[in-house]
């Protein structure tokens, strides 16, 4: 028999419950058991509403309060050594998540912890703790979730699978930290396996058949001592009583299914980024190994083409048998949002759109269906394969997805559009001219806090509950006081602050043709976070200009400068859902050129300084180098033509955030900026030590401090990075700014640590000037 599976389900649930559950016991508003007992409920719901929908395995230990990397870290014992004064468990498991500042009581001592670092998950928009390894770690098995879960589920009448991060991505996801020499976590690999064969045992103890051992990693290139890994570690773990299920996603596996081919009882392969890898990998397994099929796409939202999928399914089977076929998602769903059913709004404002979508509750139908028409015959679901074929079909002819003058335009651009007028050094020149900032120039990366305030009264203006004048006013308010705090805290290059974005991309989204929008189609991004990525179905242009009023009207506060604050073409494409009929080189361009009439008309308006965001660049990037070189030759043509048709001493910013930059530098260096704001707090000057072998020779302003936790850096902390940063760059290149910006800090945080950023770049200014004189 053909088994309908999943791989992951979004935990955060239909309505992000575990959100408001986090956060109200991180507010000390509900209690831990409120908190568990409120998990526990949650995770309920989600086994029965997939087993409806008619999977037949359901996963266990694809739910996390936190995020699942970071709960392998605790399950296993690797706790960072300033983590270990904070006695409570699971307040120490989200001091690592997300920090912790506690002032001393009469019984315990002051705690004042950072986070761990955050990184992206892949080529998606999901966030990652990076696991610490020391050079003598010990592994030690904890109470672990997913035994517990297992075991919760199996007694509720599921049949549950287990779902474990392996250990060859574990380690190669993580970071070597205090060594004397250099090593590589993936070093760790022989003392780390024998705890796995425990929690093996305990699944398999707990009546598990099968464990799915998730190894995204296997998709990338892999150097020598990794491809040896796998084979030490699917040998070593073959040895527990468990059938192991290996799980790729993201990606073809190509060659590296030869490392783990002999040592495993089936392999989930992702078939959506390549259907064409069917039949080498069945090939490839031996008489008894399990195929897991990746058919249903777990990263965008348009309905499945069933009838292709299950042609593939069908041939899968007619080389395997029926016993040996799971169907699945591509991946886990938790990228996916929950459920079409939540969302009146399109179903009523757009009936055609609506009948393209499927969210997680429908892909898990939808892989029922392919697995009931292979093993009762199509027949059995005729119904459903026709509305299917039917929706498939109107997506491919409605007109509601072309724009012909859009498309003409595309065929009128020419490669001047991709330059600026002169080159940095001239633009440098006239710039510093027209804007006369300090040495070490302080900013920010452009939002301010989203207040409670903020929110209840944007939701009111959508429901209708206050005028668009009110709010209009309520908006130009906000401006306002940020624009005092700023002048007052004495910044140089100011920000309006973004009160009037709920996010900055669905809120520029909204103002684009080609978009639609989910009520509720939330997905989490990172911790308790989640994003609402809008979906681009039909060509995309400007609707009017989107942001010169509130620039201007912000500039007109103060005679200091205020940037322009937009979002760059690539973090606008790769933050939504994204229609799969047109290249993404095509659908960026027209992007682009939207956004490239907006940074003309801020100029035109009298905005000296323009920012155009592009965090998602570096996440865009292809899992694999030889897809490298045409992606970043598209998408960094795609932030030139956004940014390059204003004059010489207009200052074009950019920012990015959230990764490993060193592998695109020179893309970096390529986008041409006047100015860069980067990341670089929590990754211990990795950022840095690239400049060692390469010089980046635009202006740039390395993250003085971490805006992801509320605790307030101090300025010695912050002088000390800056101290660091003079090692490398030119101190006239330097700017002093934020990791990123501050939506979601509250305003005292915020305030005080600003305050000490610039107390920073004001001792720096008059250190300069002791030395000149
Ligand atoms: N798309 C995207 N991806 C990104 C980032 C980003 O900014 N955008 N940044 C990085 C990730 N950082 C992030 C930082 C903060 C949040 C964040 O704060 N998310 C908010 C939601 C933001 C939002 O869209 N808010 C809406 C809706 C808010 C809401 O919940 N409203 C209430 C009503 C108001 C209330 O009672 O609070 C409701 O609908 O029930 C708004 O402000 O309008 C959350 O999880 O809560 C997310 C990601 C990388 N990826
Ligand atoms: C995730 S990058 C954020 C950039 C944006 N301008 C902000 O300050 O929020
Ligand atoms: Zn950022």
């Amino acid at each position: 028999m053909v088994i309908a599976t999943n791989l992951g389900f979004p935990y955060v649930g239909p309505h992000r419950e575990l959100k408001k559950l986090v956060e109200s016991f991180w507010a000390s508003k509900s209690s831990k058991s409120d908190l568990l007992a409120g998990a526990r409920q949650l995770r309920e719901n989600h086994w029965r509403v997939q087993k409806e929908q008619g999977i037949d395995q359901v996963p266990v230990g694809d739910f996390t309060l936190y995020d699942r990397v970071l709960d392998t870290a605790c399950n296993f014992g690797v706790v960072p050594k300033r983590y270990h004064d904070i006695p409570d468990r699971l307040e120490q498991y989200f001091a690592m998540g997300r920090g912790l500042q506690k002032s001393a009581t009469d019984t315990s001592p002051k705690i004042d912890v950072p986070a761990m670092e955050m990184k992206k998950w892949f080529d998606t928009n999901y966030h990652f703790i990076v696991p610490e390894f020391e050079q003598h770690q010990k592994f030690t098995l904890q109470e672990v979730s997913v035994v517990n879960d297992f075991i919760e589920a199996k007694a509720l009448g599921f049949t549950p699978r287990p779902v474990v991060l392996g250990p060859v991505s574990f380690l190669y996801l993580g970071k070597a930290v205090k060594a004397s020499e250099p090593f590589e976590p993936i070093a760790l690999l022989d003392r780390l396996l024998p705890v796995y064969v425990d929690l093996l045992g305990r699944l398999s103890a707990a009546g598990a058949e099968w464990i799915q051992i998730d190894e995204p990693v296997l998709v990338l290139d892999l150097l020598d001592n990794l491809r040896l890994a796998y084979e030490v570690a699917y040998t070593t773990l073959r040895q527990a009583n468990i059938k192991i299920l290996l799980a790729s996603y993201f990606g073809p596996l190509g060659t590296n299914v030869d490392l783990v081919k002999n040592h495993i009882d089936g392999l989930h392969v992702d078939l959506v980024r390549d259907p064409n890898q069917l039949d080498s990998i069945c090939a490839a397994l031996g008489p008894h190994q399990y195929i897991s099929l990746g058919l249903v796409d777990g990263r965008n939202v348009w309905k499945n083409n069933l009838h292709k999928s299950i042609a593939l399914a069908q041939s899968a089977v007619n080389i395997l048998g029926t016993d040996r076929v799971f169907v699945a998602p591509s991946c886990s769903l938790i990228h996916s949002p929950y459920s079409t059913q939540l969302e009146k709004g399109i179903r009523d404002d757009n009936p055609e759109l609506f009948e393209w979508l499927s969210f997680a509750v429908e892909k898990c139908a939808e892989i029922s269906i392919i697995t009931r028409a292979i093993t009762s015959g199509q027949d059995f679901v005729r119904e459903a394969l026709e509305r299917n074929a039917l929706a498939v079909e109107t997506r491919r002819t409605s007109s509601q997805t072309v724009n012909k003058e859009i498309r003409r335009r595309l065929d009128t651009i020419s490669p001047n559009d991709y330059k600026r007028v002169s080159p940095f050094p001239t633009r440098r020149e006239q710039q510093a001219a027209k804007l006369r900032l300090p040495s070490f120039p302080t900013t920010t990366i452009g939002s301010f806090p989203q207040t409670k305030e903020i929110r209840v009264a944007r939701a009111k203006f959508a429901k209708g509950l206050i005028s668009p004048q009110s709010y209009d006013t309520f908006i130009k308010s906000e401006i306002e006081r940020v624009i005092r705090f700023q002048e007052r805290a004495e910044l140089d290059v100011l920000v309006h602050g973004e009160p009037e974005r709920n996010d900055m991309v669905e809120h520029f989204g909204h103002l684009l043709h080609g978009y639609g929008f989910t009520e509720h189609g939330w997905v989490v991004s990172y911790g308790s976070r989640c994003v609402k990525p809008p979906l681009i179905y039909g060509d995309v242009s400007r609707r009017a200009p989107m942001t010169v009023t509130e620039s201007a009207y912000s500039q007109s506060l103060t005679t200091r400068p205020v940037k322009g604050m937009l979002t760059g073409p690539v973090t606008m494409m790769k933050w939504s859902f994204v229609r799969d009929d047109v290249e993404p080189r095509v659908l960026c361009t027209q992007i682009a050129l939207a956004l490239r009439d907006e940074v003309v008309d801020l100029e035109a308006a009298g905005i000296a300084v323009i920012q155009v965001d592009e965090p998602a660049i570096r996440e865009g990037l292809p899992l694999r180098r030889q897809d490298w070189a045409a992606y970043l030759e598209w998408s960094v043509g795609c932030f030139r033509l956004s940014t390059s048709g204003v004059r010489d001493d207009t200052q074009i910013h950019t920012h990015m955030c959230y990764s490993d930059f060193n592998d695109i530098f020179d893309a970096i260096q390529d986008l041409d900026a006047d100015v860069i704001t980067i990341e670089n707090s929590k990754s211990e000057a990795k950022l840095l030590s690239i400049f060692e072998h390469k010089r980046y020779t635009n202006e740039i302003g390395p993250g003085l401090y971490d805006i992801h936790s509320p605790r307030v850096p101090s300025v010695e902390e912050m002088a000390s990075r800056l101290e660091e940063m003079l090692r490398y760059i030119p101190k006239h290149l330097i700017w002093v700014n934020p990791d990123c910006g501050l939506k979601s800090r509250a305003w005292p945080e915020v305030e005080a640590a600003l305050l000490n950023m610039v107390k920073v770049a004001k001792q720096f200014r008059t250190h300069e000037e002791t030395v000149v004189a």
